[in-house]
């Protein structure tokens, strides 16, 4: 199919839990006109393109399909949720080596067909896999973003509105940031609900500071409930991700919580991390830097040392496997 202007076309690359429910998203909205999905296993990407294509009539007119790397020549958006997610007891670190392996055999195709356009990565663990394909495809910084912290962010505010009885979580204003994983934090400082401070509303509700820590633990540790009730988490990252794509596509200048490069935003260099964005048609038109206070700050200096670690050991561990 050649792609005339203002025809939009995305690529997923791994069609399993998360990839088919964000494929199932973005076959609801009206945006991306052509929608494409790679994966190892041939049966399933035929089956869930005729499958999704059943729900255009209803929906959005779209072409959707099963395809190959060279369909990315011309798109404008790489989603890769390619790789193992966690089995129960696993961390989001525990699968550094086994997915910068599936990473590696991912990115280059991609590059080779000759596609330009911005690489959205979700796979975990999240911030290093999208530092690896920044670093594996060359692209420029802004036009590679992980999911990052955006599940959390979400989880946080369905956290937050329940126990400040705000029904509507799109009226709470806060991050989850640093890994996405066991080192993230919740900015708590800068939360605001209609412009008043969470930690105001939580105190006239007489939450302590222990109660808004535990949330802040439940909110952590809502993937590993998740995984040992159902198996796999899906329905929560694929809305973000879908999230994420319109704001791409539409070239919306949208805030939103992503893995990003840091450039000294945060005293931080060399990394890639949740923090909130400008996000647009080129990727990241700009990182937030949100005014953190000096605990906050250790927290998120501490996430990006762990993150450091665990990249260099899996970029070496790859070099020698
Ligand atoms: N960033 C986030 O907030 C979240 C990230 N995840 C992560 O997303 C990833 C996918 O999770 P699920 O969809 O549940 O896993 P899944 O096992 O259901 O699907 C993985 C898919 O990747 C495909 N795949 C494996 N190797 C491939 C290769 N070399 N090339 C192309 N495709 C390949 C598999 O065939 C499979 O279809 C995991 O790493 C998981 O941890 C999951 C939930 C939230
Ligand atoms: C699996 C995962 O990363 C999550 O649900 O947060």
């Amino acid at each position: 199919m050649s792609k005339t202007q203002n025809h939009q076309k995305v690529v997923l690359v791994g069609d399993g839990a998360v990839g088919s429910t964000y494929a199932y998203a973005m076959a609801l909205q009206g945006v991306a006109e052509e929608f494409v999905i790679v994966d190892i296993v041939k049966d399933r990407t035929q089956g869930d393109a005729l499958d999704l294509e059943d729900a255009t009539p209803l929906s959005f007119p779209k072409k959707i399909y099963s395809g190959e790397y060279s369909d990315c020549k011309d798109a404008d958006l790489v989603v890769i949720t390619a790789g193992a997610p966690q089995k129960p007891g696993e961390t989001r670190l525990d699968l550094v080596n086994k997915n910068l392996r599936i990473l590696s055999s991912i990115v280059k195709p991609v590059v080779d067909s000759g596609f330009d356009g911005v690489f959205l990565v979700a796979a975990n663990p999240v911030d290093i896999l999208t530092y690896a394909t920044w670093k594996f495809s060359g692209f420029p910084k802004n036009r590679v973003l992980g999911s990052g912290t955006s599940l959390d962010t979400s989880r946080l505010k369905v956290a937050l509105s329940k126990a400040l009885d705000v029904n509507d979580p799109r009226s709470i204003h806060a991050y989850i940031m640093g890994e996405h994983g066991d080192s993230e934090f919740a900015a708590f400082s800068t939360a605001t609900v209609g412009n008043v401070p969470v930690t105001v509303l939580a105190k006239e509700k007489g939450l302590t500071k222990e109660d808004l820590a535990k949330l802040e633990d439940d909110v952590r540790n809502k993937a590993y409930e998740i995984i040992n009730k159902k198996g796999a988490t899906f329905y929560g990252v694929a809305t973000a991700l879908a999230r994420l794509s319109k704001a791409i596509l539409r070239d919306e200048n949208a805030v939103l919580p992503v893995s990003a490069f840091m450039d000294g935003q945060y005293g931080l260099q060399d990394v890639y991390i949740g923090t909130p964005a400008i996000v647009n048609g080129n990727g990241i038109a700009k990182v937030l830097e949100v005014p953190l206070n000096t605990e906050e700050n250790q927290k998120m200096a501490a996430s990006a040392k762990t993150l450091k670690q665990v990249l260099t050991d899996g970029l070496n561990n790859l070099k020698k496997n």
